[in-house]
């Protein structure tokens, strides 16, 4: 039995991680769920699932469910409760499904008191790669990536030398904008924006994968969880989603892994790796499926993606600055107080204000993440 800590347990990522439990409750128990504010729904987890802690950031909210499990169950409160709940004892796994920096503490947390990690939340990554890897190394913990093209790299490189590999592909749905011209991404609105056509996500990375962020994203991700070199990195659109990446080695021979789209198999799979159980998700049928298509993604329609890779290339502290000026621009378009094409407008002019930083430490990371968020918000200021 494993018995596992899911940070984010009311999102997206963590209903599904509580499927997946459902399903193999012979196999894993869940010892500690969080949320922001939706208490109604912790409320309900606490009592099917019987976590030891519920933590939920906001307090007022907090204080609200710790009346009602009265008895029943332990509610902690804000980063600090959120923290215990990353590193509670009798966690062996935390699944990381906060979106955005919030989720980067906790999982240090968790990575301190030698908890392994399922990695949903790849901003963590983009933001504090070098902090949270040397953490992880020095603890002896494993990340296991829960991102679908990441998991599927992992599981490209099970049993296959390191040494050989010579490229990665991750690949991109291209978002519900993948067809437009430029002149039709002017005026393309929040609600157009959440209707991702393949996966049904939360409201930031569903916003990144309409703009190409979140493959930039990835990408930074990826270099930290498989040691690669910019150059190693490539993204497809494959529209589809049903190859969710590739690994090709020195012998030009290529690995890939599919799979319908559905996240419950590479949670379950970084729940119970190495073990394969059956699962309620849908068997491929690629005669039904007909055609998978790919092609070359336009970073001059989609300039995020070539921020992203300017922002690995220029290293240090450059991709701290990328993600805190997404995560503003996400929220300033989804308030509609900004355009489409205002959002890689605004980091790329917060990006050239920066001069990086080589390694940031973990403090250094939290105030380049706050300048690069006022900047932004400055930007968006004179914009909108
Ligand atoms: N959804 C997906 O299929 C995929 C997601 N990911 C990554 O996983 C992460 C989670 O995504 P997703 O599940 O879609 O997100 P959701 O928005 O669906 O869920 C977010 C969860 O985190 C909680 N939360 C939000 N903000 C805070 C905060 N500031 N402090 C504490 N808790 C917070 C929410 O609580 P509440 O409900 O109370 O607001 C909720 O439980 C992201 O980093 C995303 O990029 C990666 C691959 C696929
Ligand atoms: C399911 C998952 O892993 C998401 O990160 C997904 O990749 C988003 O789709 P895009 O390929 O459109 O970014
Ligand atoms: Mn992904």
């Amino acid at each position: 039995m494993i018995k596992i800590s899911i940070l984010g347990s009311t999102g997206s990522i963590g209903t599904q991680t509580l499927d997946v439990v459902r399903n193999h409750g012979d196999k894993i128990s869940v010892v500690a769920i969080t949320g922001n504010e939706n208490i109604d729904l912790l409320e309900k987890q606490a009592l099917e699932f019987q976590p030891e802690i519920v933590a939920v950031w906001d307090e007022k909210k907090a204080g609200e469910l710790r009346k009602r499990l009265q008895g029943k169950c332990e509610v902690l409160e804000g980063l600090e409760g959120l923290s215990a709940a990353a590193a509670w004892d009798s966690a062996q796994r935390v699944v990381t499904a906060i979106p955005g920096m919030a989720g980067l503490i906790p999982t240090i947390e968790a990575i301190k008191k030698g908890k392994d990690i399922a990695l949903a939340n790849k901003e963590t990554l983009v933001a504090g790669g070098s902090v949270v890897m040397n953490l992880a190394k020095a603890q002896g913990v494993e990340l296991y990536p829960v991102d679908s093209e990441h998991s599927a790299i992992f599981q490209c490189l099970i049993g296959n030398q390191r040494k050989y590999l010579s490229k990665i592909s991750l690949t991109a749905s291209g978002g519900p904008f993948r067809d437009y011209d430029i002149k039709q991404l002017e005026g393309v609105t929040v609600e157009q924006a959440l209707k991702h056509p393949n996966w049904s996500m939360g409201k930031k990375v569903t916003i990144d994968s309409s703009t190409l962020m979140n493959k930039g994203l990835e990408v930074i991700e990826a270099k930290w969880l498989f040691d690669l070199k910019t150059a190693e990195i490539d993204v497809i659109i494959h529209p589809q989603s049903i190859i969710h990446s590739l690994v090709e080695f020195k012998d030009h021979s290529s690995m890939a892994q599919l799979g319908e789209p559905d996240m419950r198999v590479a949670i379950q799979l970084a729940l119970l790796y190495p073990e394969r159980h059956e699962n309620n998700t849908k068997s491929l049928n690629l005669a039904e499926i007909g055609t998978l298509e790919f092609r070359k993604p336009d970073v001059n329609k989609f300039r995020c993606l070539k921020l992203a890779y300017d922002a690995l290339e220029a290293g240090g502290s450059m991709p701290v600055v990328l993600n805190g000026a997404n995560e503003i621009m996400v929220d300033k378009f989804l308030n509609k107080e900004i355009s489409f094409l205002d959002i890689p407008k605004i980091i790329e002019s917060v990006m050239n204000l920066h001069v990086p930083i080589r390694e940031p430490g973990l403090e250094e990371i939290l105030e380049i993440d706050r300048w690069a968020r006022k900047h932004a918000k400055e930007k968006a200021g004179i914009i909108s």
